[in-house]
């Protein structure tokens, strides 16, 4: 495969690939992926951070069959375990270092859910996951970087289960975006739609964290790097 250039050829080449057809080669967009080498300054205008949480910023809308969007993952941010709701997931490092951790599917019995693998993802590494490979959660294990992750997602979707890593229970996530097309978003309330808080609020205490600081029902966790500090919660 011919390397892409840019940024912008990148996005021009996934238009093509996912425009001419149904079935969706992973080998291909993987490589079309690892093809291009990141540069800041072609994809800085999406890149928008927050300080408390990992922020998911709209590229591309893909003509309703795929989305592309750059996540900006703050340090120490991750997300919590998840499914990707039957939808191709690929991603790529475009800045820093994350860790992606897999895991199976809780079954019936629930209990502490085991990491059954890792990787390091590199700069301009790329990795590939859907629902039948099993969950993931990504974190960005720098205490002094930020990471920028893109993902694609074929089809895409709002809403996702995030899994409490101690007993296995699921609920439903809605997932939001920060910024479309380079712009922020103006604020919004967003309606639960997780069972109410009781049965959430076990899904995120990280070690060391209280219950009272646990209470979210978003997909985002941040990896508690100094014990001694109190982990930033995210109040929608
Ligand atoms: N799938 C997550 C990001 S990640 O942790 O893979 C999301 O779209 O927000
Ligand atoms: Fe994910």
């Amino acid at each position: 495969m011919e390397l892409v250039g840019s940024f912008q050829d990148l996005l021009g080449e996934c238009r093509k690939v996912f425009d001419s057809g149904n079935v969706v080669d992973v080998d291909q967009v993987m490589s079309l992926l690892a093809s291009y080498t990141s540069k800041p300054e072609e994809w800085k205008k999406f890149a928008k951070f927050d300080r408390h949480k990992y922020t998911r910023n709209l590229v591309d809308e893909g003509n309703g069959k795929y989305n592309i969007m750059l996540l900006c993952w703050g340090e120490g941010m991750a997300s919590t375990i998840h499914d990707h709701s039957n939808a191709h997931c690929f991603m790529k490092n475009l800045r820093g270092h994350l860790i992606e951790r897999r895991y199976d599917f809780p079954t019936e019995e629930l209990g502490v859910m085991i990491e059954k693998g890792n990787q390091d993802l590199k700069l301009n590494q790329v990795a590939y996951i859907n629902d039948e490979l099993g969950l993931h959660r990504v974190e960005n294990p720098s205490h002094t970087n930020v990471a920028v992750s893109l993902h694609i997602y074929i089809p895409p979707f709002d809403q996702c289960h995030i899994f409490d890593p101690r007993t296995g229970k699921q609920n439903v996530s809605k997932m939001t975006f920060w910024s479309r097309y380079g712009k922020r978003i103006p604020f919004q309330i967003h309606e639960k739609t997780s069972p109410p808080a009781a049965t959430a609020a076990a899904a995120w205490t990280v070690q060391g964290e209280t219950e009272e600081n646990t209470k979210n029902e978003s997909l985002d966790n941040n990896v508690q790097h100094h014990p001694q500090q109190q982990a930033v919660v995210q109040v929608k």
